[in-house]
């Protein structure tokens, strides 16, 4: 059977003008992944409030980390893709989950080259209904409706895999060295707190062992559903451990908050604020819920996060880059491709 890999990101506006923002805003919003209420109340939400006020704040956000070649986030998953396509030898096409590169040209692509079987990879080291559930989810209505030959397997989240640890702490090494930081800061990307309880962990491929152990969330085991919260903390934790970081000299928050309703804390932007003000003067920053900076990095943490910083005293604020096309992460990728296309192959 011939194999390809679908990469598959969030997506980002045709550009950054207020009409091509709200499109977009309007059909990442309208999943009901993502602004999980019932439709009658997703509707009267999205399409009566936040279209209406929202995109021309993001519009101007865009504006300011925008590319000549494009969206940052697209312009840098395509580079992942040139790299790994030099690298393996399985057609590999990318897709976004909203905006215009959709799952459904994705795949077309790899049938045009004579594909059967697609290894579908969401590109989010932590499982959450609103990112990893939504793609597999479309995709799969997808493959019934227009490919139903086509067998899909989707990479489950690798948050905690050794490897991945490995190229994430030497990336954020790397770009740590010879800076005098007082204070690591993990942010990762916030979900509303109920989206914990609302999608299954056996989904998210987690370590068995997570169910039983987890506390970050106080949810009781057998009840305990699903926890992105609790993969992240571990990100942090793993990370901490490969770097051998003294326990009080970094932390983990959740940014990106919208709406009224409780998300994951401690919340970003005041974790920054409360640094500063304790006294700390140089911090840095990393964001490992994203694979490919994007405007909630580039944006709101390396400028919104550093004036913050710098209100309150604090001086220097270093915001370390996502993965993008890191020569490490594209090996990386390239052996876990090469796993799957050739199981016979035990990799170690
Ligand atoms: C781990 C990744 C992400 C999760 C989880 C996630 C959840 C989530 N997001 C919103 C609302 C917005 N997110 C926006 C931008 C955005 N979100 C992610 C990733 C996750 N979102 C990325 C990579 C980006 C940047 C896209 C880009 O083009 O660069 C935005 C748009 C920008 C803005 O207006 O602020 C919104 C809105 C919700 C409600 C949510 C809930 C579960
Ligand atoms: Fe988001
Ligand atoms: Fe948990």
């Amino acid at each position: 059977m011939k194999k390809g890999i679908l990469l598959v990101n969030l997506g980002s506006p045709d550009s950054p003008e207020p009409k091509d923002v709200k499109k977009y805003l309007g059909e990442f919003l309208m999943d009901e992944r993502v602004i999980d209420v019932p439709l009658w109340a997703r509707n009267l939400l999205v399409k009566g409030i936040i279209l209406n006020t929202r995109p021309k704040a993001s519009a101007k956000a865009y504006k300011k980390i925008w590319w000549d070649e494009g969206s940052p986030l697209i312009v840098l998953s395509e580079r992942l893709q040139n790299k790994l396509q030099k690298q393996v030898e399985e057609p590999v096409a990318l897709a976004m989950r909203y905006g215009s590169m959709t799952i459904k040209k994705g795949l077309q692509e790899l049938v045009n080259k004579g594909v059967e079987e697609v290894l579908l990879f969401p590109l989010y080291p932590q499982f959450a209904m609103a990112t990893t559930e939504t793609i597999t989810v479309l995709a799969e209505e997808i493959r019934q409706k227009y490919f139903p030959n086509l067998k899909i397997e989707s990479v489950p989240a690798f948050y905690n895999k050794p490897d991945y640890i490995e190229v994430l702490s030497n990336s954020i090494k790397k770009h740590l060295q010879g800076k005098n930081y007082e204070h690591l800061l993990f942010s990762y990307h916030g979900v509303p707190e109920r989206h914990i309880r609302k999608s299954d962990i056996t989904k998210s491929h987690c370590n068995p062992s997570d169910k039983v152990n987890c506390k970050c969330c106080k949810i009781p085991s057998e009840a305990h559903k699903y926890c992105y919260k609790h993969q992240c903390v571990e990100v942090t934790r793993l990370v901490g451990e490969a770097l051998n970081l003294k326990e009080g000299t970094f932390s983990t928050s959740f940014q990106s908050r919208l709406g009224f309703d409780p998300w994951l804390q401690p919340y970003t932007d005041r974790t920054i604020e409360r640094l500063g003000k304790q006294g700390i003067k140089n911090m840095a920053i990393v964001t490992p819920a994203f694979v490919s900076d994007c405007l909630e990095t580039l944006e709101e943490i390396a400028m919104e996060g550093e004036e913050i910083f710098h209100e309150v005293g604090g001086k220097e604020f270093t915001t370390i880059p996502c993965l993008n096309d890191d020569d490490d992460w594209v090996a990386l990728i390239s052996r876990w491709i090469k796993e799957w296309a050739t199981p016979e192959t035990v990799m170690v």
